[in-house]
């Protein structure tokens, strides 16, 4: 066991801290060993952004004057800037006052079967037509590692408690989450509080979703705020547009009248690929286009939104490495500026972490949490990743409430995280399942 400790150490150190290395692990040795399941994107390169000219600047000036004074926009050119769902392109705020706000046109897509409320648990087994946890999680080298130890009727013997070591370390749960955990189990063997190695893995289970359930905790849309705001953030690529779109169609399902700020301005494609995910579902977005001031389009979007009596707004914001101070000092801006309309706003701080970043992610977490007080997570990409087990890192030291799982691209593959389903995915209930 030391020695798997002391090869990680070296690794680790000779990877350096930098933000693009994947986790501690050897990545070719785990892409071997767990190949990437069919239709599975790469995760997106991190971009880094070049320094914007006003970076410096933002990071040391004093509270700023809203977006809306500064710009010398009016309330009716702020409901001008809201985009309707049918619109083609992205619409810069006019001069001349807009006509008054008209619905969100009806979905275009064909209605789907309405998902549970989501602030309530959700079956892990799968609906018809709709695959479940298990079956999403099952080919994915993270539930193989883990599950592989059921897979077989192992013997209870200190080689099988290495075993768990392994597909723990493996899976990215952690150095220290997995010697906690190993050590606790080793203590109970010896005091032979199990019977045979079945009773060891059904302790190992009930000790990962001890783990997770303190974080278990869904997001409840609280409909006194009106709007309910969620600022979206995390690194690159990791899914928070894609992730908006899953949950503008789930809160429109459960049927909360909703509104997108188009506030990843510096992505080409971001706004776009935002009015479509509005378009498909039939709600507004607010957009001003690439390069606009992202304070600005979220503090259009809340007045809009206020003024239309909507139940929640979701804004997007750019991805940015947490490294970059100046990009995280725009956030803090975003927040601030959000807070002048309604001091509560945001209510949700929901930052998306890609579940096969691995332990990168604690540090991801960190910095994001010191720059924007982080109320709740998404891990998206579950179905791609041999190092999903870095949810039970992120629990164990932050102790953030997991609001989603990503376990796919589809509009369905975002669900309500559950500490048992999660669990119940990855480690069948009786040895011989594999
Ligand atoms: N397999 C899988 N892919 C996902 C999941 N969530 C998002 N993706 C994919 O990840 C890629 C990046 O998603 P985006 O939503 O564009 O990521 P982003 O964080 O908005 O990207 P930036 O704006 O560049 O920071 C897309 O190809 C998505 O389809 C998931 O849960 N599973």
């Amino acid at each position: 066991m030391a020695s798997f400790f002391r090869r990680k150490k070296d690794k680790d150190a000779a990877a350096g801290s930098g933000e693009t290395r994947k986790g501690g692990l050897d990545i070719e040795a785990l892409a071997a060993a767990f190949p990437k399941a069919p239709g599975i994107p790469e995760a997106a390169p991190a971009r880094t952004a070049p320094a914007r000219e006003d970076e410096a600047a933002e990071a040391a000036a004093p509270p700023e004057t809203p977006p809306h004074d500064r710009d010398g926009a009016t309330e009716a050119t702020l409901a001008a800037a809201v985009v309707e769902a049918a619109a083609p392109a992205v619409a810069v705020p006019p001069p001349a006052p807009p006509p008054a706000l008209a619905p969100a046109p009806a979905p275009v897509t064909e209605p789907e079967p309405a998902l549970p409320s989501s602030a309530t648990r959700e079956n892990p087994a799968a609906a018809p037509g709709k695959p479940g946890w298990r079956e999403r999680l099952r080919g994915t080298g993270f539930a193989r590692g883990l599950g592989g130890l059921f897979s077989r009727n192992p013997r209870l013997d200190d080689d099988l408690l290495d075993e768990v070591e392994t597909a723990l370390i493996t899976a990215d749960v952690g150095v220290t989450a997995t010697t906690e955990l190993v050590e606790q189990l080793r203590k109970r063997m010896k005091a032979r509080e199990f019977a045979d190695a079945a009773a060891l893995l059904a302790a190992l289970r009930a000790e990962l979703v001890a783990l997770l359930q303190p974080v278990s905790q869904p997001l409840a849309i609280d409909a006194a705020a009106r709007p309910f705001v969620i600022l979206t953030v995390g690194v690159n690529g990791v899914g928070k547009t894609t992730t908006i779109g899953k949950l503008a169609k789930r809160y429109k399902d459960e049927g909360h009248g909703l509104m997108l700020a188009a506030g990843d301005t510096f992505r080409a494609a971001a706004v776009a690929q935002l009015q479509a995910w509005g378009e498909r579902n039939g709600v507004a977005v607010v957009a001003q286009g690439q390069n606009a001031d992202a304070a600005s389009v979220a503090f259009d979007a809340l007045q809009a939104a206020k003024a239309r009596g909507t139940d929640v707004l979701i804004a997007d914001t750019a991805g940015r490495l947490h490294t970059q101070q100046g990009l995280m000092a725009e956030l803090g801006k975003i927040r601030r500026v959000l807070g002048k309309i309604d001091p509560a706003a945001p209510h949700e701080v929901l930052m998306v972490i890609d579940g096969t970043t691995g332990q990168n992610a604690l540090s991801q977490l960190r910095q994001f949490h010191a720059a924007v007080n982080v109320t709740g997570l998404v891990v998206t990409k579950l179905d791609g990743s041999a190092k999903g087990g870095v949810v039970f890192a992120l629990a164990r030291e932050f102790g953030i409430p997991i609001r989603y799982a990503g376990i796919g691209e589809r509009p369905e593959d975002l669900r309500v995280f559950d500490a048992e389903a999660f669990v119940e995915a990855l480690l069948p209930d009786e040895l011989g399942r594999g």
